[in-house]
Formats: C-alpha cells, structure tokens, sequence
C-alpha cells in the first residue's frame, strides 16, 4: 500500500485569506495530497506579534476551511506556549503520523528566507518543500544560501517530487492571487468589513467580534 502523502501549511494567518487557501488547494490537488493540515501559529518566529489573538485567528482558520474537505485545522503550534518553529512542529507531526510523507507549503516570499528558519536543514529530512508562487516575490532576489540550497534540492515535476520521501524543493506554478493579510487589515480598519479574497463566513467572524478596528500593525 502506498504511504499517505500529507500536506503542512502554517501561517499567521491574521486573518486567513484567499490567498493563502487557492494556491495550496490548487497544488495539492495536482500533487494528490489526502490533507492539509493548516497550523495557526502562536508565536511567530520572525515577525511582530498578530493583531488579533489566537483564538480568534484559529476559529477564522477552522471557518475558511470549512468550504475544503482537503484542509484540516490544528490547535497543537496555539495550545503550546512557545515559538512556533516549524521544525519543531513537523517533528510533532512525524511522531504522531509516522507512515505518512508530509510536504511543507510556504510562499515564495517565505522562501527568500527559509534560511533563516530555526534548524531549516532538519525540515528538509522530514519532508518535501512545496512553494506557492506569489506576487511580488521572486525566485530572482533568493540570496546565495538559498541558490544553493535550490541546487541541491530542486525537483522540476511532480512524479519527481513524489518519487522523495524527503527533502526535495518544488517550486509550483500556481495560478496568481494578489492579496496580503496586511491588505486586509488595512481594508477592514478603514471599515470596508467585506472583502472578495475574504470567506463570507470570516468577514462575518470579523464584524461580529469587532476585530482590526484598531490601527492596523505592519
Ligand atoms: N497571496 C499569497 N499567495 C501565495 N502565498 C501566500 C499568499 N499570502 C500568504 N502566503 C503564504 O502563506 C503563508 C502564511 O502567510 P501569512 O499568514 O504571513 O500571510 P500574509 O498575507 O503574508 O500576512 P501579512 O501580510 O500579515 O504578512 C506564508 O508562507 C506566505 O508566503
Ligand atoms: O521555524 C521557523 O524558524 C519559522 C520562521 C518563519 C516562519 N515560520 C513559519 O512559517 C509560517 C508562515 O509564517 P509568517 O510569519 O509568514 O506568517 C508560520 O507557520 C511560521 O511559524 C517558521
């Protein structure tokens, strides 16, 4: 039987866009992934604290993922009271499923600096790197570190991403969307509460709570 081959999608997620579900969902299916556990972290390693808490940030995951049955939603990177290293969380997830292949998807604007991510060499023993490609973000501006970590990684399809258990890089060729969580913050501070990348459900979430009414961080 051939293994389960699983997706891991972290994120801020402050709030979760359509930006952030299309790509993947697009290049999950094309991969043939059972499910894509989608992780709202706690405490994001590399950037301010989010602008609204991790309570409100998970139940806005859980409603956008509602309309996929491909996306599950973790609480295990919220309920812990650390950073939430990707490593980390992967190894979690390698423990409790060992008999699945996980890919970790990131943006291409995360991959510009994946070799600043804590222990980055030891995601790749655990699991396959797929990167969404996104405005504004190009493989172009990738600093030396992560050329050469491209040069010994890249897979240039899927049968060949498939064929590694581990540690090959795909860059997808995703279908575009022109969205930021930092765009939205600003749209709903400025009191435009719907918005076409938002989920009807999270824009209602939103309203209902009274979230991003304060000045939006950066
Ligand atoms: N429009 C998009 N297209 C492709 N990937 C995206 C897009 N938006 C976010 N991502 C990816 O989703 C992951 C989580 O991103 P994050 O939650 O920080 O969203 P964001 O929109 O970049 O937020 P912010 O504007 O607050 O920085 C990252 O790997 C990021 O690259
Ligand atoms: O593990 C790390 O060092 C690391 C550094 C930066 C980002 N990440 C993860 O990448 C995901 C997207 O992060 P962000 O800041 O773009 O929302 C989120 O799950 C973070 O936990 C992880």
């Amino acid at each position: 039987m051939s293994a389960e081959l699983a997706g891991l999608y972290g994120g801020t997620f402050d709030p979760i866009h359509q930006g952030h579900l299309a790509p993947v969902e697009q290049i999950a299916a094309q991969i043939g992934l059972e499910q894509v556990v989608l992780m709202p972290c706690h405490i994001p390693p590399h950037r301010q604290s989010p602008a609204v808490d991790s309570t409100h940030r998970l139940a806005m995951v859980k409603l956008a993922a509602a309309a996929y049955p491909r996306f599950r939603v973790s609480d295990w990177e919220i309920s812990r009271q650390a950073p939430s290293y990707t490593v980390d969380t992967l190894h979690h997830l390698c423990q409790t499923w060992p008999d699945k292949h996980w890919y970790v998807f990131i943006g291409m604007d995360s991959l510009l600096s994946f070799h600043r991510w804590h222990r980055y060499q030891d995601i790749l023993t655990m699991a396959n790197l797929v990167v969404a490609l996104r405005p504004g973000a190009f493989i172009e501006a990738a600093e030396a570190e992560i050329t050469r970590l491209l040069a010994e990684h890249q897979v240039e399809d899927i049968d060949a991403l498939k064929h590694s258990k581990a540690g090959a890089i795909y860059l997808a060729e995703n279908e575009l969307q022109d969205v930021s969580a930092t765009e939205l913050r600003q749209q709903l501070q400025a009191g435009n509460t719907s918005h076409p990348m938002l989920n009807a459900d999270v824009s209602r979430y939103i309203a209902h709570n009274g979230l991003y009414q304060t000045t939006p961080q950066a």
